[in-house]
């Protein structure tokens, strides 16, 4: 187990947002965060990070308290892919190196940019390495904030909807590429979606949650249309295409 989170609570001041959060998670495992809009996935995945601190529970990464690690130590292993990237003017290949600042000492190593030039090869962004963020495309841009992420060599990466404004053909390849870097590499997916179908595809395990609580948990055996209707108030059928569940809404 890499990821244990254990009767988490957080309040954006006096609001509630996260109610006995309680969860584990393994090394090669897709979870994906499923829940209405304003349900708390993002702070939980902030929580993870530390970029908000719980009120009460125990986050525990590789059996640490991620309270009792340093920034450096954290950044080592968690990669944080946000909800909206940001845009520079800098290349393809520095935006992903900047990604090694936790492990760079003094100056850039000869080991960060052997890693820069793997990431990039193992994402498809070698040609890619001399352009400038700021002239991606969005699923472009979205592989290579992945990318940044993933020379962190973390053990955790938590992506917060990264299939977002994406088209067809880029939502496959950016969840294709988190499933097989998460299964190659060992490393725990942790991702809030939306698109209950990509999810499905996707993800080993899933985690509802509704309004500040986990109203169901496990593998793909949880997405019914009771709990679709008890946690999105929508009427679905799911039926089986190939082999693969689809949820289909009623209107
Ligand atoms: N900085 C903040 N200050 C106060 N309230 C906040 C803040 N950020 C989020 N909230 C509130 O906390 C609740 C949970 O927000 P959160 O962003 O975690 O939800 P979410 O499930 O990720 O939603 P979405 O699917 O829309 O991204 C929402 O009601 C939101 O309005």
């Amino acid at each position: 187990m890499i990821l244990s989170v254990d009767g988490v609570e957080f309040a954006y001041r006096s609001r509630k947002v996260l109610n006995n959060i309680k969860f584990k998670v393994n090394r090669g495992e897709v979870v994906s965060i499923l829940g209405v809009n304003g349900a708390g996935k993002s702070t939980l995945l902030k929580c993870i990070n530390r970029i908000l601190k719980p009120k009460r529970g125990t986050i525990l990464i590789d059996n640490f308290d991620i309270n009792k690690l340093n920034g450096l130590e954290l950044a080592k292993k968690v990669g944080y892919v946000p909800q909206r990237a940001e845009r520079n003017f800098l290349t393809v290949f520095d935006t992903v190196l900047l990604g090694r600042k936790p492990h760079i000492k003094w100056e850039v190593s000869e080991k960060d940019l052997e890693i820069t030039h793997k990431v990039l090869k193992l994402l498809n962004l070698e040609d890619y390495a001399l352009r400038y963020t700021n002239e991606l495309s969005g699923g472009e841009l979205q592989k290579v904030i992945i990318a940044r992420a993933l020379v962190q060599e973390p053990q955790i990466l938590l992506l917060d909807e990264p299939t977002n404004n994406l088209d067809l053909k880029n939502q496959l390849e950016v969840m294709k590429l988190i499933r097989d870097v998460s299964k190659s590499q060992n490393i725990a997916s942790i991702v809030v979606m939306h698109d209950l179908n990509l999810a499905l595809r996707f993800s080993d395990k899933f985690i509802m949650l509704k309004d500040g609580i986990i109203y169901a948990e496990g593998d793909k055996s949880i997405i019914t249309p009771e709990n679709i209707k008890a946690v999105y108030g929508v009427d679905a059928y799911i039926e089986s295409v190939r082999g693969v569940p689809v949820v289909v809404p009623i209107e």
